[in-house]
C-alpha cells in the first residue's frame, strides 16, 4: 500500500443538546481519516467547525437551514423572514458533511450542496483551515454536491432558480475562480432537477435534468415534507443534456424514461468502427425512479430494523444519449440488479477511467433483508456480474478504490470502506480491488459513525 491518506467526510453528530435531528443528511460533518503510513495505519477523527456547527454548539440550538431542519424564527435573525433570508442565502447552512475533494493544486475541500459549504482543512491535522471563497461573480446559492475534480479541472453544475437552468462552470487549481462554461435551459417544469452529481466524458459535461425537481414552495416550508425541499414532477418528463466542454454548446439534449438518482458512476463516448461518435453512455446509482428512498434515510427508519425486509430497489441505471440528433435516449440496467440484491448507492471507480470506456464500479448493495446497504459490491458491467463482501451487523460506507502505483489493469488496487457495527462497534477494511477478498481490517476502540463520501490524499 503506498503512504497516503483516505479521507471520508459525513454527516456524524445529529443532535444539538437534547434536540435530535430527523434526517441522515442533517447531522454535522465529521471527518474520519486513515493514514497509511508504511505498513502502520494511523485512524483519527475531527469535527468541520462550520458557522453552523459552532453557532449549534455556542447557542445550544438550530441556527441555520440544514438539509430538513429550520431554525425557529426566534434562533436567527429576530425581524427578518424567513423567506427573504433564504434568498440571500444568510440563513442557509455551511455544514460541508457530503463530500471531500482533493484539488489539483493539492488543498483539500469539503463540500455540501450550499456553496457557502465549502470548507477547506487541513488533511494532517483535520483542522478546519476557513471557508473556501469563490473570487468569482456568479453568485447562486447552491450548487452540486460533487464536483468532477482532476488534477487539471474543477468542474460542476450551478442549478439556476430563477431562470430554471444550470450553469456549467469551471475552476483551474491555484484559483478560487470559477469560469462560465455554458448554460442550460430546462426544457420541464418551473425549476431545475435537483442535481446531486453529474457525469463527464472526455469531451462533454452531462447535464441530468431529474423530474425530481427543487420546490419553490417547500424550499420555504419550516417543517420537513416528504420529498423535503423537492417535488416530484412526472409530467414535467425528464431530461439528459450533453455538453461541450471547449465550446460549451449544447450537443444533444434528449427525454429520457422518468429516473430518481444522487449519484451518477461514469459516462463515457461509444463510437462506430471508424471513430465518429454515435452515442454517450452514462450510468448512475438509479432508485426505479422512486423518490421513497430519501425518506427512507430518515435515522427514526435507519434505527428501527425489525428484520423487516425495506430497502427500496436500485440498480446500475444506463443512460444511451444518441448523437445523431434523435429525440430520445434509453435507460436501461447495466446488469440484473438481483446480483447485487437490488441494493445500490455510494459509488467509486478507478479515477483513471473518468470519461472513458469502463469495466468495474465499486458500491454498496444489498443482503436482503435489510433497511439500508449492508454489502459491499464490485461491479463488472462487460460479463454482468457482481462480487459481495458481507459481514453480519456491518453497515458499510461507501467503497473507495485506490489503484496499485504502476497498475495496468482497471481493477489492480485496493478498496477501501470504513464499517460502522450494529452493536456500536467501528472497523476500517481493505478489500483487494481485483479479487475483492479481505485482505485487512483495523478495528476502532470507539464508535465511528455511517459516513459518506472520500477520497485520496497521496503522501507528497
Ligand atoms: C448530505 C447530503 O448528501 C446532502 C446535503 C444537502 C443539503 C445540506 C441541502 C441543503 C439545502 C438547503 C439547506 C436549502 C436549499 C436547498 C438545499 C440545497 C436542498
Ligand atoms: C446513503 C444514500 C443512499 C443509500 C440508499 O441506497 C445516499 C446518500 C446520498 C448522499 O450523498
Ligand atoms: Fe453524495
Amino acid at each position: 500500500m503506498q503512504n497516503g491518506t483516505y479521507l471520508r467526510n459525513g454527516p456524524g453528530v445529529w443532535h444539538i443538546h437534547d434536540y435530535n435531528f430527523r434526517h441522515l443528511f442533517d447531522g454535522y460533518a465529521t471527518l474520519v481519516a486513515l493514514q497509511f503510513d508504511n505498513g502502520r495505519l494511523i485512524a483519527a477523527h475531527r469535527q468541520i467547525e462550520s458557522e453552523a456547527y459552532k453557532a449549534a454548539k455556542e447557542h445550544n440550538k438550530l441556527c441555520y437551514r440544514e438539509f430538513s431542519e429550520v431554525p425557529k424564527a426566534d434562533n436567527f435573525f429576530k425581524n427578518v423572514s424567513d423567506v427573504i433570508s433564504l434568498f440571500t442565502g444568510a440563513s442557509l447552512t455551511d455544514n460541508a458533511n457530503t463530500g471531500v475533494v482533493r484539488l489539483g493544486d493539492g488543498r483539500v475541500l469539503c463540500l455540501t450542496e450550499t456553496q457557502k459549504g465549502s470548507i477547506l482543512i487541513d488533511p494532517d491535522s483535520l483542522e478546519t483551515l476557513g471557508r473556501f471563497e469563490y473570487t468569482d461573480k456568479l453568485g447562486g446559492l447552491i450548487h452540486a454536491a460533487h464536483p468532477i475534480v482532476t488534477e487539471t479541472d474543477f468542474i460542476t453544475l450551478l442549478p439556476d432558480l430563477v431562470r430554471p437552468g444550470y450553469l456549467v462552470v469551471k475552476m483551474k487549481p491555484g484559483t478560487n475562480e470559477r469560469k462560465v462554461v455554458g448554460r442550460v435551459d430546462c426544457r420541464g417544469g418551473s425549476t431545475p432537477g435537483w442535481v446531486h452529481s453529474f457525469p463527464v466524458t472526455e469531451n462533454y459535461v452531462l447535464v441530468p435534468e431529474m423530474p425530481l425537481r427543487y420546490s419553490a414552495k417547500n424550499l420555504v416550508k419550516a417543517e420537513p415534507t416528504p420529498l423535503y425541499k423537492f417535488e416530484w414532477c412526472p409530467n414535467s418528463k425528464a431530461f439528459m443534456h450533453v455538453v461541450s466542454k471547449i465550446s460549451g454548446k449544447i450537443m444533444a439534449s434528449v427525454e429520457v424514461p422518468l429516473f430518481v438518482t444522487f449519484h451518477f458512476i461514469n459516462a463515457y463516448e461509444e463510437t462506430d468502427d471508424e471513430g465518429r461518435l454515435i452515442a454517450i453512455i452514462a450510468d448512475c446509482c438509479e432508485h426505479e425512479a422512486d423518490t421513497t428512498i430519501l425518506d427512507k434515510l430518515k435515522l427514526e427508519n435507519l434505527r428501527s430494523f425489525d428484520g423487516q425486509d425495506v430497502l427500496p430497489d436500485a440498480r446500475v441505471g444506463r443512460f444511451t444519449i444518441p448523437m445523431d440528433g434523435s429525440p430520445y435516449g434509453k435507460l436501461e440496467s447495466a446488469l440484473d440488479p438481483d446480483e447485487h440484491g437490488r441494493g445500490m448507492d455510494m459509488c467509486s471507480i478507478n479515477p483513471s477511467y473518468l470519461g472513458k470506456k469502463y469495466r468495474y464500479a465499486y458500491a454498496c448493495g444489498a443482503r436482503r433483508p435489510c433497511n439500508f446497504p449492508n454489502a459491499l459490491t464490485k461491479l463488472d458491467l462487460v460479463n454482468k456480474k457482481a462480487e459481495i463482501w458481507y459481514d453480519e451487523g456491518a453497515v458499510p460506507s461507501e467503497p473507495f478504490f485506490v489503484a496499485r502505483p504502476g497498475a495496468t489493469e482497471e481493477d489492480d488496487g485496493v478498496v477501501i470502506s470504513i464499517i460502522s457495527e450494529e452493536n456500536g462497534g467501528a472497523y476500517a477494511v481493505m478489500l483487494d480491488g481485483l479479487t475483492f477478498e479481505e485482505i485487512a481490517r483495523a478495528r476502532f476502540p470507539y464508535s465511528i459513525p455511517y459516513g459518506l463520501h472520500g477520497c485520496w490524499v497521496p503522501k507528497t
